[in-house]
């Protein structure tokens, strides 16, 4: 059932979640089981038969680039607001900057200036949160049948949000609801990505990136890329090492964030990655080939309460983290993004 795209014991699994949905208890229980093995060793897992339809991920990758394609004076017509901490509309290319626990205003500014991240993004949620409204294009005819693409892949992805949470629980030793229970908000964020083309000098120098080293925020992350590659993660066993993580046809990749670490007062990984040049990418007039990717982002609700989960700590292993709730953690980590 588990295979591995390394082909040694170290690497991400890729698992066959279908025999988590529709299987025996024995059988949920190995899946669940090897998940959190994954997540232990590396924080990432490939998921087959994960439960979103393929006709929807080619659909929505479709919607992405309709939408990516339109003129930049279009797109700015749904803005990301100035501040990080409203994640929603548009954001142009050098505009974000992730990075990984810097805080400070300067220092913000300088590694924005000195390597922009060359992506251009696009953030929604579910359409009637207060606390975070969408950001759509003024108006429907722009787009015809985007915003309802991307409002229907969001509830897709919940549930299959939904399900890998039963599954973690259960890798724990919990009740398969005690993840779900605060996840119930769906505080999520569906992100389409667009890495145009740049030159491959550029970004194999590092003049330019396509996303730093960064950890997810959140619970977990669902992320479906297409055949392009260049996805990257920190080698668990070699910290400042990176090894691939590369497409693999049907998968979705699962990562587990900052709140999932925490959680688990360490077990799980938020491991660090990034999105560098594709490796044996072909280039055309020393151009790379643009890529284009879907992250969807879980977080428990504002007010969840994120504390080390009973079985994960002990006398001799307390607690790392002191209780922090869910709100506050993300936002500290959204505004040093812009
Ligand atoms: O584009 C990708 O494959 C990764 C994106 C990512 O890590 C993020 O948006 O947090
Ligand atoms: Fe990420």
């Amino acid at each position: 059932m588990a295979s591995n795209h390394l082909g040694n014991g170290d690497g991400i699994a890729v698992l066959d979640f279908g025999v988590f949905l529709d299987g025996s208890e024995a059988k949920k229980q190995a899946v669940a089981a090897a998940m959190l093995d994954s997540f232990k060793k590396t924080g990432f897992v490939y998921l087959v038969n994960h439960g979103i339809p393929s006709e929807k991920i080619s659909s929505m990758f479709q919607w992405s680039k309709c939408f990516f394609a339109l003129p930049m004076e279009t797109k700015q017509l749904a803005p990301h607001p100035p501040s990080g901490t409203h994640h929603r509309g548009y954001s142009a290319p050098g505009v974000e900057k992730v990075s990984q626990h810097v805080y400070d205003e300067e220092d913000l500014k300088n590694i924005r200036t000195n390597v922009p991240d060359v992506k251009e993004s696009f953030e929604c949620g579910w359409e009637e949160s207060v606390s975070m409204p969408n950001i759509w294009l003024p108006d429907d005819n722009i787009l015809p049948g985007f915003k309802e693409a991307c409002l229907d892949f969001f509830w897709t992805c919940h549930e299959t949000e939904l399900n890998i949470l039963r599954a973690l629980s259960m890798g724990l030793g919990l009740s398969p609801d005690i993840l779900e229970k605060t996840h119930t908000a769906h505080d999520n964020q569906l992100r389409l990505l667009h890495y145009p083309s740049v030159p491959a000098k550029e970004l194999a120098e590092n003049k330019i990136s396509r996303i730093d080293a960064h950890s997810d925020f959140g619970s977990i992350t669902l992320l479906l890329q297409d055949d392009v590659g260049g996805l990257e993660i920190e080698d668990p066993t070699h910290p400042g090492r990176f090894i691939s993580a590369p497409p693999i046809e049907g998968a979705l990749i699962v990562n587990a964030g900052d709140l999932m670490m925490r959680w688990s007062n360490d077990t799980i990984r938020s491991t660090i990655h990034r999105v560098r040049a594709p490796p044996n990418m072909k280039t055309i007039d020393g151009m790379t080939p643009e890529r284009y990717s879907i992250p969807y982002f879980c977080s428990p609700e504002d007010r969840a309460v994120v504390q080390c989960l009973p079985g994960t700590y002990s006398e001799e292993n307390p607690p790392k983290y002191e209780p922090i709730t869910a709100g506050e953690y993300v936002l500290q980590r959204l505004a040093a993004t812009y």
